[in-house]
């Protein structure tokens, strides 16, 4: 595509000089890491660099085309000046791949907790139907079955759009993706044609970065003020799935210009279930679909997951699918890596593994193995680093709370003292609570720990770093992951 023609999709603009020599556009990029000859480059001010500084090198690299907000000295190439280089990036991303979303059914998920366990089932769903699937989220980036790692949960605009024209070149009909409340604040799917967007449930998160829970809460909403305001295309088919037991979910009611379908279990949702009965091995409950009921039987366990659950099915009914087949591929899906992970041992000990890192997540976690545990619960548990410190000293509560053994240990000390993250922890309990609890700053020997003290029947939680296969400490990321953690130890105390 022409440099002329691409950059005419950016309405208010100066160009400098207005008389440059046209060119073939190789790609757009905001990382001179990726400048290669005939590039754009697009200057962002980042949160530890400003993108500007960078454009010698982009020009040394061969650009021939700078996108900046500020003013750069460039003297051989056009500059082209704009208010907002983030929005101009998202747009032109869009055009330069050909606005990929547009052709494909775009399901967008937030939420707190939830998000990847949800566009894992859906994702399933779609497949099942017949359809190649395209996945976007914490643990990879899907195209049908080949997995390409990520970066973020929700990738940059850039990433994200180059991704979504992948999918749109090998077939892929169905989109599942997880869109994290700093993506939204960062504009990172701006210009992402979502069809169907997901709520999933609002409690605290990330509030290093949003500081408040009403701008979290904002974040949260953008993906539903964006969503159905154009029905630019006839048959334009919106929907805003919200779950309508949490407060937020009510509030995007009001937000969204897009028809709605609720899901839940407490109030006279549209999709609804009841007599949820808990067990080891999986849930039971009756699922009401505009009132006609039919009693399922799933694999995946927890009240927690009912919701996952509801909003999945929620999303496929939106799409139009067939009730039958939507619950066949509910009643068979066995879970995603690392949430409530089981790994059951020859000497009745069980350990689970679970991607809870927020007090909610965490509650929801120990509240579920409670409901069906036969034993004591020990609970492994750290904080990550160089992120919000509020939540430390509320999920030491509620481990201490929720569990008979709380063993506090690392869980990505990133940057930080890990000795100093566990006294953020311990802060939250008396001196006659902090003595109730073992620290263990090392995550291996926390597990082993655990796993040496408990007795048959008793359940092990080691929250925190679910499907991470990694730690990093002081900086430095080593292999680590909690399963192979746990069955070395379990291997230990001799069990098969
Ligand atoms: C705080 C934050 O959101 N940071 C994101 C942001 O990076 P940044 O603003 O810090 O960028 P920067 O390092 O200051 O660089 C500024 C600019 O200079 C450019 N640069 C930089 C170096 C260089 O040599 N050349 C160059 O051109 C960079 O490409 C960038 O355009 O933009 C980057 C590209 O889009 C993101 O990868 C990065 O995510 C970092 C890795 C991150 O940890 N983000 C977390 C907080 C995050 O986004 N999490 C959410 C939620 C997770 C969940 O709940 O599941 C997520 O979606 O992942
Ligand atoms: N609907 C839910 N409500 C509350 N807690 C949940 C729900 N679903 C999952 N959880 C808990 O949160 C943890 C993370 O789940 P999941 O990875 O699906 O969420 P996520 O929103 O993708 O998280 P992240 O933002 O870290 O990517 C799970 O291990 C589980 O303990
Ligand atoms: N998406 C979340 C994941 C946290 C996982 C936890 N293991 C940690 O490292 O804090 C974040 O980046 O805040
Ligand atoms: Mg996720």
């Amino acid at each position: 595509m022409l440099a002329s023609k691409l950059i005419e999709s950016l309405r208010f603009k100066q160009v400098i000089p207005a008389d440059y020599n046209d060119f073939v556009v190789s790609t757009v990029t905001q990382d001179t890491r990726e400048v290669i000859e005939n590039s754009i480059f697009i200057a962002i001010a980042g949160s530890q660099i400003d993108g500007h500084t960078f454009v010698p090198d982009a020009l040394k690299k061969g650009a021939a085309m700078i996108i900046a907000q500020e003013k750069v000295v460039s003297p051989d190439i056009p500059v082209v000046y704009v208010e907002n280089t983030n929005r101009a990036m998202a747009i032109l991303s869009n055009k330069f791949y050909g606005a990929p979303s547009e052709a494909m059914r775009m399901i967008g998920v937030t939420g707190t907790n939830g998000k990847t366990t949800v566009t894992h089932i859906i994702e399933k769903i779609f497949r099942e139907h017949g359809e190649k699937t395209g996945l976007i989220g914490t643990m990879y980036r899907r195209i049908g079955d080949k997995i390409y790692p990520t970066k973020n949960t929700t990738p940059d605009v850039i990433t994200l759009q180059r991704t979504l024209s992948k999918m749109v070149e090998q077939g892929v009909s169905s989109v599942a993706m997880e869109v994290s409340s700093i993506a939204l604040v960062q504009g990172r799917v701006w210009g992402v044609d979502f069809d169907i967007a997901v709520f999933t449930n609002l409690t605290r998160d990330h509030l290093d970065y949003h500081k408040t829970m009403e701008n979290y809460a904002h974040a949260k909403s953008l993906l539903f003020s964006q969503l159905g305001n154009e029905y630019k295309h006839q048959g334009d088919n919106k929907v805003a799935i919200l779950n309508i037991d949490d407060p937020m979910g009510r509030k995007l009611e009001e937000d969204t210009a897009a028809p709605v379908l609720t899901y839940g279990i407490k109030d006279n949702a549209m999709i609804k279930a009841s007599n949820v009965v808990i067990h080891s091995q999986g849930t039971d409950f009756d699922l009401e679909v505009f009132g006609e009921k039919q009693h399922l039987k799933v694999k995946m366990v927890g009240l927690f997951n009912v919701y996952n659950i509801l909003a999945a099915y929620a999303a496929a009914y939106a799409a139009g699918l067939p009730s039958e087949e939507i619950i066949a591929t509910l009643t068979s899906f066995k879970g995603v890596k690392g949430r409530l992970q089981l790994i059951s041992s020859s000497i009745g000990i069980s350990a689970i593994v679970d991607y809870s890192h927020t007090p909610d997540g965490l509650l929801n976690a120990l509240e579920t193995i409670n409901d069906f545990a036969q034993g004591k619960v020990f609970c492994v548990i750290g904080c990550g680093g160089d992120r919000d410190h509020g939540k430390r000293p509320k999920m030491a509560q509620i481990a201490l709370k929720y569990s008979d053994y709380p063993i506090f240990t690392s869980d990505n000390p990133r940057s930080e003292e890990p000795q100093a993250i566990i006294d953020d922890m311990l802060a939250g309990l008396s001196i006659q609570e902090q003595s109730e609890v073992q620290v263990l700053t090392d995550r291996h020997a926390a597990i082993e720990y655990a796993i040496k003290r408990a007795q048959p029947n008793d359940i092990i939680l080691i929250a925190g770093k679910g499907h991470e296969d990694y730690q990093i400490i002081k900086g430095k990321k080593n292999h680590f992951d909690d399963v192979e953690e746990a069955e070395k130890a379990l291997k230990g105390r001799g069990a098969i």
